[in-house]
């Protein structure tokens, strides 16, 4: 059996255990850190070092620009858009995953990994992403668009594992700093406010200036600073103080219009889902309830979904759903939480 693999090393905590895990269960790993967006080079820098102490081959690769343009620039032109994107979603599915495939290609290398906290299992089949033993930090969520050609190459040492096990055991294993390394948080290359990076990120001839927020009956409540820094859901920092709690309904690009409304006019019963991936069509498909999520945590409504003729998915809320943004994604699960597929809200 071949045991070679190429590892995505970010110089992070889990990655850095994945590639101790792997090379305990027998691989022969390669790792490599890719060049997102200017870090400094920090990450691969920490990685090297890890890969030197394990032994194993490290290389860097610069995705910057496959980045810059199929991430950061899809981050900002969707709120310009008037959408709530999804970045991680968008990196794992078209960028991450693709990129590692395709450099594990060109060494010969069958198997790609990463230090994801999630499982696969096969089934009739087919492969699928099923949830990882820690539920708190399981991350299948963003990986629906993953198709059996990936799927069927991802080792995924970190799926058995809680965070707390991983940071003993590289303790453990003497790699003292891996051990206390703070988690990542949000997004790779936004950690502040999405708003403060689109003020820097955007010409500011792009943005919109101020704009009118209006109850949902259609009544001016006050001014806003353009509808790029507002979303679906939203109830902090409006700026606007009313004697009841309100959210962000809605947002208008035409007309720079930010609706807000009380969150019982938040729900919806549908939605409608593009450039979607099904594992198994017939499983989501016509075949009874499934379960939606369209936020990483604390929410899973029922819904029946359906194809419509113009090759969307319909997707029927059986329990309602609030604050449903165009722009982010759907992922869809069965009982037992093995990922079925997804979708992109229209
Ligand atoms: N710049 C990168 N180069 C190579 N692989 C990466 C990079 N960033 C992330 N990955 C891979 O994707 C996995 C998930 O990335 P995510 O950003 O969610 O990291 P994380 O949970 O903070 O993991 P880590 O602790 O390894 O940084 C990482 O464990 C790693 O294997």
């Amino acid at each position: 059996m071949e045991k070679r693999v190429l590892l995505g090393m970010s110089g992070g905590i889990d990655s850095s255990v994945a590639a101790m895990k792997l090379q305990e269960a027998g691989y022969e790993v390669t790792g490599v850190t890719l060049r997102l967006h200017d870090d400094g080079g920090r990450g691969a820098e920490e990685a090297a070092r890890l890969a030197d102490r394990l032994g194993i081959a490290h290389f860097e690769y610069d995705a910057r620009e496959a980045f810059e343009a199929q991430v950061v620039r899809y981050f900002t032109e969707e709120y310009l858009a008037g959408r709530t994107p999804v970045p991680c979603t968008v990196c794992n599915n078209r960028l991450k995953w693709p990129l590692l495939a395709r450099l594990a290609d060109e060494r010969g290398i069958r198997s790609i990994a990463t230090g994801h906290y999630v499982r696969k299992v096969c089934h009739d089949g087919r492969w699928y992403i099923a949830p990882a033993a820690d539920a708190d930090k399981d991350q299948s969520f963003f990986l629906w668009g993953l198709k059996q050609d990936i799927l069927e190459r991802m080792l995924l040492p970190m799926g058995d594992l809680t965070k707390v096990e991983a940071r003993a055991y590289a303790a453990c294993r003497g790699f003292q700093r891996v051990a206390v390394k703070k988690d990542s948080l949000g997004v790779c290359f936004c950690p502040m406010d999405y708003r403060a990076f689109l003020r820097r990120a955007v010409p500011a001839d792009r943005l919109p200036g101020r704009g009118a927020f209006l109850y949902e009956n259609g009544a001016f409540l006050g001014w806003h600073e353009g509808y790029p820094f507002y979303t679906v859901g939203q109830r902090r920092g409006l700026g606007i103080h009313l004697n009841r709690a309100v959210y962000v309904k809605k947002t208008c690009r035409e007309r720079n219009e930010v609706v807000l409304a009380p969150l019982a006019s938040l729900y919806r019963t549908e939605m409608w889902l593009k450039d979607w991936n099904l594992v198994d069509e017939a499983r989501v498909l016509g075949s009874g309830t499934v379960i939606v999520k369209i936020r990483y945590r604390k929410q899973a409504n029922r819904c029946l979904v359906s194809r419509t003729d113009d090759d969307r998915l319909h997707v029927r809320l059986l329990d309602p759903l609030e604050a449903v943004a165009s722009g982010q994604a759907a992922a869809f699960y069965d009982a037992e939480g093995l990922l079925l597929g997804g979708g992109i809200i229209l």
